[in-house]
């Protein structure tokens, strides 16, 4: 019972803050389904209505899995212990299996079973590398003793002959940490006593009762319980237990490449959610112990390598023979690689968890990086700025000295650090890491204008922790209000607070990481809002259509005098596209082709790692949100269905990444309301569950703002840092709503030097 004994859900203000009806007993509270997943098993469910009048659920567990007595109906009672001997035998067993691994993989590397150099397959692999041996390291021990656990599992499973809902259910509840599976287990971390005025680089100690939650390197959080073959790891089947159609079908019998616009927004939703996306989730996906990439197809690419021949983490895609792109080129296989795992938090036995490589919490940590090491590599320990490349005046980002990093060689080459590794994936994604480099050494010149007395340190802390507020007050008041849509924001209890007032809303309980259904689904919807082209316009006519490939890992045009300017510009006012079952064929065809005549299919990456990480099928978040399941696939797509029907045996088989963007719009918002209500459970997690959220109150967070302070870091917006990091060569006016059409009614263009556009008045930080 302790298990759950502190899981309740106590933020009170669901029952204060409205003066709706609730329904619910003293010890539950009404919330959005996607809150209470314990309500997906359970018979006796109440409902009652959330502060927006949608149905809700009432609920005990809060953000937990299951309620401890749903457990008792599914069997707690049975001994689910092992004795000591049996532990110590589990022990060596997966200990050997190991063992056993690391050696084929040793023979594996030294045959050469490696993905080869400037394939797109190589640069996929870019997404997941590691910036140091010391990460590499570290990363790959952490992963191995997950494996060593999951390993376990599997043994006292058919030992005991435990079904795969008693493990779902997390009925292994033993503590491992004093036997010899305990040296597999995580290592918390050691926090002092009294609380520290700025969050730790590595995310650690935020909440003093979880030392370890939403640091990076940690497992992600789950909204449900993962669907597993064996319970544990292996990729699930289809309902009828037949293997699942493979991803690539799937991706070319129901993605298209037609452009369909969101002419109320811009691109910049887009090229901001990525970022966002990488300050909060990376996995990372299997190596070599020296860091480099596995391959799981034949050099020609031709097919998958036979079961000698291939790494235990292997899930390469199969490519059928009639594809219509990839057969041209006699490709029958597309590498993928299943993602790390990292050790269960709790130190039990239990089913894998895939590692959240980056601190969870939305901290700037793309921006900074997730460890203390790599933001000593990003500084320049002088009046608190970040490095910078000086390219004839211009602030860039350092460039990086990998000369395996960016594709383009040569004088003008550049590839780009930051504190993310994916920063030279797509070169608009560049200018928005510059954007924010600037600010960090805009606001810290200032600062320390202001403040003489300040050492480089404090000056580094001050301006990170504004940036950190910047980045927080445009993703809570511009991006989410767009993306989720007004409703959700209300009801989730997401919007900001005004004025000078602090929020009061943090709840102990609320375990900030990310989920992985967030992770490996929902937030990839960004994906089908990606513009193939981007259209560069100079001071009065199109100059240059860009095909996206042509600038992933390839980031160089960003040296040009008047670029980055007319990029941002682009991504300001170019429109969106929906999000719908239309991807481009620069994702889906060449993606990452570099110099070759075809790339990767990112739609197929999707769905293979939403079953790599055992996400359920999408039916089972259907119910979770609230809504009824589906029984025909024409309930999700009148006009795919028959397609539908043709790549699913059944209904329950659908990847959750492929429902979610086939459903119909959650009203106000730009996704359906699966999508929509995990994001908006995610955004929860990240305001409530975060101590050093910015607007939280001295009481709670020891790195508050004065109100004064508070009202000034709310004025921010994406506008007003375009505004003040660009180059000034093109962009002197903005609408003050970067996300919104421009040029409309109530988002016409301004000044950059009028009052349109808040500025953060820095006068509040003098000391
Ligand atoms: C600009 C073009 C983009 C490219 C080329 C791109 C490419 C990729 C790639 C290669 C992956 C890893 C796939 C895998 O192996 O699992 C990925 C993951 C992901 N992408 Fe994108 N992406 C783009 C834009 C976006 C946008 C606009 C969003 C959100 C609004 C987004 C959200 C995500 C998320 C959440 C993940 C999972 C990250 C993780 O947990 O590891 N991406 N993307
Ligand atoms: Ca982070």
């Amino acid at each position: 019972q302790n298990l759950y004994k502190n899981v309740t859900l106590r933020n009170t203000e669901f029952s204060d803050s409205s003066p709706r009806k609730i329904l619910c007993s003293d010890n539950s509270l009404c919330v959005p389904f996607v809150q209470c997943p314990a309500h997906v098993r359970n018979e006796i469910k109440k409902s009652c209505q959330t502060v927006t009048g949608r149905e809700g659920v009432c609920c005990k567990t809060g953000q937990n899995l299951t309620a401890p007595e749903e457990l008792e109906v599914h069997g707690r009672h049975h001994s689910l212990r092992m004795n000591l001997q049996t532990i110590n035998l589990i022990a060596r067993r997966s200990h050997e299996q190991i063992r056993e691994i690391q050696a084929k993989e040793a023979l594996l590397l030294s045959d050469g079973y490696l993905v080869v150099p400037g394939s797109p397959s190589y640069d996929h692999f870019k997404n997941f590398k590691l910036l140091s041996r010391n990460d590499l390291f570290q990363v790959l021990d952490l992963a191995s003793r997950a494996m060593e656990i999951a390993l376990a599992t599997k043994d006292f499973k058919h030992r005991q002959g435990l079904t795969n809902q008693q493990i779902e259910l997390g009925l292994l509840e033993q503590d491992l940490r004093t036997t010899p599976l305990g040296l597999a287990c995580n290592i918390e971390p050691i926090c002092p006593p009294i609380p520290v005025k700025f969050r730790r680089i590595d995310g650690a100690c935020n909440n003093l009762l979880h030392p370890s939650w939403g640091t990076g390197m940690t497992p992600y959080a789950r909204l449900l319980p993962p669907s597993y073959e064996d319970g544990i790891w292996i990729p699930r089947l289809s309902e009828t237990g037949q293997p699942l159609a493979s991803p690539r079908l799937i991706s070319t019998t129901i993605i298209s490449d037609s452009d369909s616009f969101n002419y109320d927004h811009t691109l910049m939703v887009m090229q901001f959610g990525q970022f966002l996306s990488h300050d909060m989730t990376q996995s990372i996906e299997n190596s070599y112990a020296n860091g480099s990439a596995i391959s799981c197809c034949s050099f020609d690419g031709g097919r998958k390598r036979g079961l000698e021949e291939r790494h235990y983490a292997c899930m390469a895609i199969d490519i059928p023979h009639d594809d219509p792109f990839f057969s041209r080129f006699g490709q029958g296989c597309m590498n993928f690689v299943r993602s790390v795992l990292a050790p269960r938090q709790d130190c039990t036995l239990g089913y894998a968890q895939q590692m959240n490589k980056i601190t969870h919490f939305l901290d700037g940590s793309n921006i900074y990086g997730s460890s203390p090491e790599q933001t000593g590599h990003l500084r320049s320990f002088h009046r608190g700025m970040l490095k910078i490349f000086n390219d004839f005046g211009r602030q860039m980002l350092p460039l990086s000295h990998d000369p395996d990093e960016c594709l383009s060689k040569g004088r003008n080459a550049a590839c780009y650090m930051s504190g993310d590794s994916r920063t030279n994936q797509m070169i608009s994604l560049v200018a928005l890491h510059t954007v924010f480099l600037r600010e960090h050494n805009r606001l810290a010149d200032e600062l320390s204008k202001l403040n003489p007395h300040w050492d480089d340190e404090r000056i580094f802390l001050e301006a990170r922790r504004i940036v950190i507020a910047e980045v927080q007050v445009i993703t809570y008041k511009e991006f989410l209000p767009i993306v989720i849509g007004p409703a959700a924001v209300e009801e989730f209890h997401l919007a900001l607070a005004q004025g000078l007032d602090y929020a009061q809303d943090y709840d102990g309980s609320v375990e900030p990481s990310v989920t992985n259904e967030f992770a490996s689904a929902a937030f990839r919807f960004g994906h089908s809002v990606v513009d193939g082209l981007l259209k560069i316009y100079g001071k009065d006519r199109m100059d240059e259509m860009i095909s996206i490939p042509e600038t992933m890992f390839q980031p160089s045009r960003m040296r040009k005098l008047f670029f980055m300017d007319e990029l941002l510009s682009t991504l300001t006012t170019e429109p969106l596209q929906q999000v719908d079952n239309n991807l481009v064929e620069a994702l889906t065809r060449y993606m990452f082709r570099a110099g070759n005549a075809f790339g990767i299919d990112l739609a197929s990456l999707n769905i293979q790692r939403g079953r790599d990480h055992g996400l359920r099928p999408y039916n089972d978040y259907r119910e979770l949100v609230g809504l009824p399941r589906l029984s025909h696939f024409e309930e999700l797509s009148f006009e795919l269905g028959e397609k539908l029907k043709s790549v699913y045996a059944s209904v329950n088989d659908i990847d959750l990444w492929v429902g979610g963007l086939l459903e119909e719009k959650a009203p106000g918002s730009i996704v359906g309301y699966t999508f929509r209500d995990i994001i908006a459970d995610q955004f929860y997690r990240l305001k409530k569950g975060d101590k050093y959220f910015f607007e939280n109150d001295p009481s709670v967070n020891p790195g508050f703002f004065q109100p004064e302070q508070l009202f000034e870091v709310r004025k921010a917006s994406m506008s007003r840092l375009i505004c003040d990091n660009s180059d000034g060569t093109l962009l002197s006016r903005q609408a003050p709503n970067a996300f919104k059409k421009p040029g409309v009614k109530g988002n016409e263009f301004v000044d950059c030097d009028g009052g349109e556009i808040p500025r953060i008045n820095l006068l509040y930080w003098r000391e």
